[in-house]
């Protein structure tokens, strides 16, 4: 279905992928799916809709859509032929390695899709795919040609080491490549007292440095036992030309970008300034975000691990305060926008009476409020413990015009330690009230959920991750990041991970999930729940039937926007 494409003077290529994609879908759903019949052994017999699949255009800057039967739609990602005529291609050197070649059908048929929801009506259009990732029949590299290299940027996660070590694995041991640069962080040494005077920076940055350091299978053999980065990260920095002449001054013909949803955006301007210089450069992108903030994806790698971790600081807040009378241990877990670890790491607790998210505003005073919540449970439990965000109530802290516009960086917005404001919020609250004393005990462990290695599950999660992006390049996919969409490898086009931020849906099932294993208040009454709080997709869905339905995905899979209603 790849070489079939409409013309390039479709009337369909003049809108955008949205709104093209939401005018084929409203088109195929208003078709009659009940004019399907069964007939004899066969499911379908199918009525006078299209076979062949029509790509919405074929102007290589433009997203590649392609659409199908009963509303089927691929959103794809761009090949080196869209805008390289006559690459060679060779049979993929899988097909001779002894771990593969026991292994039947081990490559990826061509038109293998993965649907983005699995929660489907009779009626409705088969949707949105995404590519399935894996190997590939043919390849466009010689494992000769390959000169790859991997960067790391933004905040750190864990699992950063274990994605780096199985791209390395990956290349050298699945497709025989021997280059591979690791893009580093780098010093400025004072030779006479060899004392480091000036950080470059790795991530983006370490693109402009000399240092580069080569890896290989010994090299990072053992890297994944720690948390970090080996190549160290960094937050801003990021000039597209200087990137990309640097990436063609080194000869570099693949780049592994591993990064959150700023480092994404900058993947994909670096894929737009070598697309437009032609070049045969793969751009392949894995998502690292220890707030879960990308949409598409079932979830990021290291989130398991961050909740895990976060784990030991909700534990110790619950012992401090139950040993105590009146004790409150509140707990501060990173979430700049999204409050997905403070959700799942109450949910896996159930020691915390309270979850505060950036997502779901709160107040403090007054019926309904948290103060009145807090002496309600202490005058019933004697206890509690309260886990808050990080970017929870920051529109109830009192900043000053300066700090409000203090951003780091990349342009993300520093917060004000919300954590503790509240505790003297709290505090000051209970010694006016004079109704009881409290013992509060305050547990910042931020970074510490975030700088661990990875546990079991993220490292075959990263593992996974790493092959599927190896895989992708060496079939010369490009523009893409590669993630887990309904528990399948996917290649998904960098447009649709950096268009919007993935945010705890508190419309949503899992949020009402919480809501009753706390028994906290909403804070919110049914008035409240307007247009503001509905999510993106349930608005171009129109009226729910069930308001805490977005239905997308299985039970047990962590939720996004998507995923979290089960
Ligand atoms: N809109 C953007 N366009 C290009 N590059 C960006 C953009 N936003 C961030 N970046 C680059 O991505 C890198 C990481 O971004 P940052 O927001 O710090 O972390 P993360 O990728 O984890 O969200 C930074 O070096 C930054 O310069
Ligand atoms: O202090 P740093 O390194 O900027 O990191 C803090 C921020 O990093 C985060 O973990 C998010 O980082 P990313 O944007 O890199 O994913 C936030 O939760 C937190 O606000
Ligand atoms: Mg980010």
């Amino acid at each position: 279905m790849d070489s079939i494409f409409a013309p390039k003077s479709s009337s369909i290529s003049t809108l955008s992928s949205s709104a093209f994609i939401s005018r084929f879908l409203e088109a195929s759903s208003s078709r009659k799916f009940s004019s399907l019949t069964f007939a004899g052994s066969r499911p379908f017999r199918y009525s006078s809709f299209s076979t062949t699949f029509a790509m919405v255009s074929n102007d290589v800057s433009k997203p590649k859509i392609i659409t199908g039967d009963f509303g089927y739609v691929l959103e794809d990602v761009p090949h080196f032929t869209d805008y390289i005529p006559g690459l060679a291609t060779c049979s993929n050197p899988l097909q001779d390695n002894p771990a593969y070649s026991v292994v039947k059908q081990y490559f990826v048929h061509v038109d293998d899709s993965v649907p983005q929801k699995i929660v489907a009506h009779k009626d409705s259009p088969r949707g949105i795919h995404f590519r399935r990732a894996g190997p590939r029949q043919k390849v466009y590299f010689d494992s000769d040609e390959v000169h790859a290299c991997i960067v790391t940027c933004g905040g750190l996660c864990p699992g950063l080491n274990t994605v780096i070590r199985e791209i390395v694995y990956s290349l050298f041991h699945m497709y025989g490549v021997t280059r591979v640069l690791g893009i580093e962080v780098s010093y400025c040494f004072d030779l006479d007292s060899n004392l480091r005077l000036q950080f470059r920076g790795g991530g983006y940055r370490g693109f402009y440095a000399r240092n580069t350091i080569a890896l290989t299978p010994k090299v990072v053999n053992d890297i994944h036992k720690r948390g970090g980065t080996i190549l160290g990260t960094s937050r801003g920095g990021h000039d597209t030309s200087k990137i990309v002449d640097s990436i063609q001054d080194r000869g570099i013909n693949q780049v592994y970008i591993i990064g959150g949803d700023g480092t994404q955006k900058g993947a994909s301007v670096i894929f737009e300034e070598i697309r437009r210089r032609g070049l045969k450069v793969v751009v392949a992108g894995i998502p690292k975000t220890i707030d879960n903030d990308i949409p598409v994806i079932d979830k990021s790698f290291g989130f398991d691990t961050a909740v895990e971790e976060a784990q030991r600081a909700i534990n110790a807040a619950h012992v401090e305060a139950e040993s105590v009378e009146n004790g409150i241990g509140l707990v501060k877990l990173m979430g700049r926008y999204s409050g997905f670890i403070a959700m799942y790491a109450t949910l896996a607790s159930r020691d915390v009476d309270c979850c505060l998210i950036p997502e779901s505003p709160f107040y403090l005073d007054g019926e309904g409020g948290l103060f009145e919540y807090i002496e309600k449970q202490l005058k019933e439990n004697g206890h509690m413990v309260i886990v808050i965000a990080e970017g929870a109530g920051q529109e109830l802290l009192s900043e000053s015009k300066q700090s409000r516009n203090q951003q780091d960086a990349s342009g993300n917005k520093l917060l004000q330690d919300v954590g503790l404001w509240i505790s003297q919020r709290i505090k000051d609250y209970f010694s006016r009230q004079k109704t009881m004393a409290i013992n509060l005990k305050y547990i910042d462990p931020t970074y510490m959920i975030r700088a661990v290695p990875s546990n079991a599950s993220d490292n075959v999660y990263c593992t996974l991750l790493a092959q599927s992006a190896v895989h992708g390049a060496m079939a010369g996919y490009t523009g893409f990041t590669s993630g887990l969409v309904n528990g399948r490898q996917t290649y998904i086009p960098f447009h649709r991970i950096i268009e919007k931020q993935n945010n705890v849906v508190i419309t949503d099932r899992m949020w009402a999930r919480l809501l009753s294993s706390t028994n906290q208040p909403s804070f919110m009454s049914d008035k409240d729940v307007t247009e503001e709080y509905i999510s993106e997709e349930k608005k171009e869905e129109g009226p729910a039937t069930q308001l805490l339905d977005t239905g997308n995905c299985a039970d047990g899979v962590l939720g996004n926007k998507e995923v979290s209603s089960v």
